[in-house]
């Protein structure tokens, strides 16, 4: 599915915090949102999620490979159960303490496919994504008793069974172990599924997205390939950091070299 955000701006507290973004996410592939704290990751996730509706420009998507490829429609104009089958957010820390079981939160998932009488379609659809998250050992126990990255799988889990074409992670590495980080970002990235990560850890980023999206209060900073955007001048001038970026040996991919060093602000 294709994704596009135009001119994408909202006013939130009397400013502007996320302000004329325009960002194309390649179709089908890891994409990673990345800038400081406070830059507007989570705004524009909650965007590009039809949860905001924009006070400027738009969030458009199309499915060139659907039968009767429909043109490009807003996000937020979308009815809501029709928005849920297309777009899923990740939520961060979305951590309610709920009673319910795991197996039941995943059904969460499946609430935009349940017909009038409450019965859905697809029967198999919650062991499926309880399986490829990693969580189906986790089924039956109850949600309120999970570590954080145990909830963070079952969210994971939860999205999948959404069956989404866009899926949105806000910081969805938070709380897992290093194995656990590298293995959620390669499963999301195989997926095939246009995808969505703010992330904190450049070199996540780098080693996993296709392309990387820097927002630097709430502006557009820079877009593209992380070898092309993850420079020491970028990460200066946007995370005010002295850095240098090698190429991983073995990967070819950019390594963020950190010296240390916080750069006064220009
Ligand atoms: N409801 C709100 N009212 C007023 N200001 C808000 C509101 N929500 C967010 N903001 C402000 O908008 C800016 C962007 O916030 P946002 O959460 O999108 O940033 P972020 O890049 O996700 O940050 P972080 O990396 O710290 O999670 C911040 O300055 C935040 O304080």
């Amino acid at each position: 599915m294709e994704l596009t955000m135009v001119g994408v701006g909202t006013r939130l507290g009397g400013r502007w915090v996320v302000d004329g973004v325009d960002a194309t996410p390649p179709a089908g592939a890891l994409a990673g949102l990345l800038g400081p704290n406070g830059a507007g990751k989570t705004t524009l996730l909650r965007l590009v999620a039809g949860l905001l509706e924009p006070q400027a420009g738009a969030v458009l998507v199309s499915d060139p490979a659907a039968a009767d490829p429909t043109p490009s429609v807003p996000v937020h104009a979308l009815a809501r159960r029709v928005r849920a089958r297309h777009v899923a957010l990740l939520e961060q820390d979305s951590g309610a303490a709920v009673p319910l079981s795991v197996r039941e939160v995943v059904a969460l998932g499946r609430i935009p496919y349940r017909t009038l009488w409450g019965t859905d379609g697809d029967a198999g659809a919650v062991d499926r994504a309880l399986a490829a998250a990693s969580a189906a050992h986790l089924a039956d126990r109850a949600w309120a008793t999970l570590s954080g990255g145990e909830r963070q799988r079952v969210h994971i889990a939860r999205a999948l069974a959404q069956e989404p074409q866009v899926l949105l992670l806000d910081e969805p590495t938070n709380h897992l172990d290093v194995a656990a980080q590298l293995s959620m970002l390669a499963f999301v990235r195989d997926l095939g599924v246009t995808s969505v990560a703010a992330l904190h850890d450049l070199n996540l980023a780098a080693a996993f997205c296709e392309h990387v999206i820097v927002l630097s209060a709430g502006r557009l900073a820079a877009a593209g390939p992380p070898a092309d955007v993850l420079t020491p001048a970028l990460l200066r001038e946007v995370y005010g950091v002295d850095a240098d970026v090698l190429t991983h040996p073995r990967t070819g991919r950019p390594v963020i070299a950190l010296t240390g060093q916080v750069t006064p602000p220009p």
